[in-house]
C-alpha cells in the first residue's frame, strides 16, 4: 500500500519527506549516520518524530499535530533487520506463527500460515529447528517468512544482507528479489547491487535529507553526490558549462556537440561524470600544441590534469589510481611501466566523449 511520510527529528538533524507507491520497492541508500535507519525507526513506530505526519494505505501511523501516534504492532509494517533476532526457545515454525497467533489468529491456522511463509522464505525444511540450529542466511530466511507472515502493508528492510556471508547474502538477495514483487517495500541498504536488483526507485540520504532519488539506472549514470558517484564507480567534477565547453577546477574540456547536451543554459552549476577507465595516465606532460578545435580522446592543454597520486590500490585486474577526488584504472603493466608511487606528480588526460554532463541542480522528482 502506498506510503506518503513526511518527517523531522531535530535531535537527529533529519528532515525527511517520501512516498512509495503501492507495489513500489525503494532502496534507501547513504553514507553512514545519513538517517536511513532513523527512517526506518520512525516508520516502524520505534522512534516518535518532532514533527510530521505519515500515511500508509490510508491509516495514519502518525501526525504530530494531531497527536496521533500508533503503536508499532498497529502500523502495518514488519521490519526485517540486520540480525534475525528469533526468539531462542522457540522452533522456526514457532517463531513464524507468533506474529499470526498475538494477532489472535487460532493455533492451527497459524501454524499452516507460517509453513507456507517459511516455504517462500525458502525455509521449508527449516521449520523445527531452533534458532541455534540455523546458519546465519537460513536465520535471515526464517526471519524474512516471519516479516511475511504478518502480512504487512509495507515490508521494512534494514540493511538485511550486512551480517551475511559472502555466500548466504547472494542467496538471499536472490529470494528477496523474487518476494519483493508488486510489494510496497522500503529497504535500507550500501550495496549498490541491491538498488539494481531490488529497486524500483533508489532515494539517496546524506546529512538527514533525501539529496537525490530516480530509477536505479539514472542516478547511478548521472550521480549528484560523491557518495553517489562512488557507488557507480565514477569520478564527479563540478563545474560549469559555457556553450561546448565544460570548465572545472584545472580544466577545461571542449567536444562535439553530440557529446553534450545542447539547448541548455550556460554558466548554471553543471557536472560530469566519467569512469576511471577513460582516464589516461603518464608521467609526462601529453599535451601538444593543439588548434582551436579539440577532439576528444587526444591530449591538449585543456584535458590534461597535473595531479599527485593519492594512492594506489587493486581493483579487479586493474590498478586504480587516486589522485585526491579523481582516479584512474590502469593495468598492472602500465602501473609498472610508470614506477607510480603516492606523492608523486602524474598528469590524467580526460576523454570528453567518455564523459555525461548534466545540470547540478537535483532532478524535482524525487
Ligand atoms: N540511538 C541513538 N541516539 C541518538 N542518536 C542516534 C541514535 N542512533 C543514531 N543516532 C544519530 O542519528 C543520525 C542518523 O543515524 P542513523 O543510524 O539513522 O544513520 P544511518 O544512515 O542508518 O547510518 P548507518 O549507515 O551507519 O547505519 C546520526 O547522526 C546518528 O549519530
Amino acid at each position: 500500500m502506498r506510503l506518503d511520510l513526511r518527517a523531522v527529528l531535530p535531535e537527529r538533524g533529519l528532515d525527511v519527506t517520501l512516498e512509495i507507491a503501492a507495489g513500489e520497492t525503494v532502496a534507501l541508500l547513504g553514507p553512514n549516520g545519513a538517517g536511513k535507519s532513523t527512517v526506518v525507526s520512525l516508520i516502524a513506530g520505534l522512534l516518535q518524530p518532532g514533527a510530521g505526519r505519515a500515511e500508509l494505505g490510508g491509516r495514519v501511523l502518525f501526525d504530530v499535530d494531531e497527536g496521533v501516534l500508533l503503536p508499532p504492532h498497529r502500523r502495518g509494517t514488519a521490519l526485517l533487520a540486520q540480525e534475525p533476532l528469533l526468539f531462542p526457545h522457540l522452533s522456526a515454525e514457532e517463531n513464524v506463527a507468533f506474529g499470526p497467533r498475538s494477532a489472535g489468529i487460532p493455533r492451527r491456522e497459524a501454524r499452516t500460515a507460517a509453513r507456507y511463509w517459511l516455504e517462500q522464505a525458502d525455509a521449508g525444511g527449516l521449520a523445527s529447528r531452533k534458532p541455534a540450529e540455523l546458519s546465519g542466511g537460513q536465520a535471515q530466511r526464517v526471519a524474512l517468512a516471519r516479516a511475511l507472515a504478518a502480512e504487512p502493508s509495507l515490508l521494512l528492510l534494514d540493511e538485511p544482507m550486512a551480517a551475511l556471508d559472502v555466500h548466504s547474502a547472494p542467496l538471499l538477495r536472490r529470494l528477496l528479489s523474487r518476494v519483493l514483487v508488486e510489494r510496497t517495500a522500503l529497504i535500507v541498504t550500501h550495496d549498490v547491487l541491491d538498488a539494481l536488483m531490488l529497486a524500483d526507485r533508489v532515494l539517496v540520504m546524506q546529512g538527514g535529507r533525501i539529496v537525490e532519488g530516480g530509477p536505479p539506472g539514472e542516478v547511478l549514470r548521472q550521480p549528484r553526490s560523491r557518495f553517489t558517484a562512488s557507488l557507480a564507480g565514477l569520478n564527479l567534477v563540478e563545474g560549469s558549462r559555457s556553450g561546448n565547453s565544460f570548465r572545472a577546477r584545472g580544466f577545461e574540456v571542449q567536444c562535439a556537440s553530440a557529446a553534450a547536451p545542447g539547448q541548455l543554459l550556460d554558466e548554471e552549476e553543471w557536472f560530469a561524470a566519467f569512469p576511471p577507465s577513460s582516464v589516461l595516465v603518464s608521467v609526462t606532460d601529453p599535451a601538444a600544441p593543439a588548434g582551436p578545435a579539440h577532439c576528444a580522446g587526444q591530449a591538449h592543454a585543456g584535458n590534461v590534469l597535473r595531479v599527485t597520486v593519492t594512492d594506489l590500490e587493486p581493483r579487479g585486474d586493474r590498478i586504480r589510481v587516486g589522485a585526491g577526488e579523481l582516479a584512474a584504472d590502469i593495468s598492472p603493466a602500465e602501473a609498472a611501466d610508470l614506477a607510480l608511487r603516492p606523492g608523486q606528480e602524474i598528469f590524467f588526460t580526460l576523454d570528453a566523449l567518455a564523459m555525461a554532463f548534466y545540470p547540478a541542480q537535483t532532478s524535482p522528482i524525487l
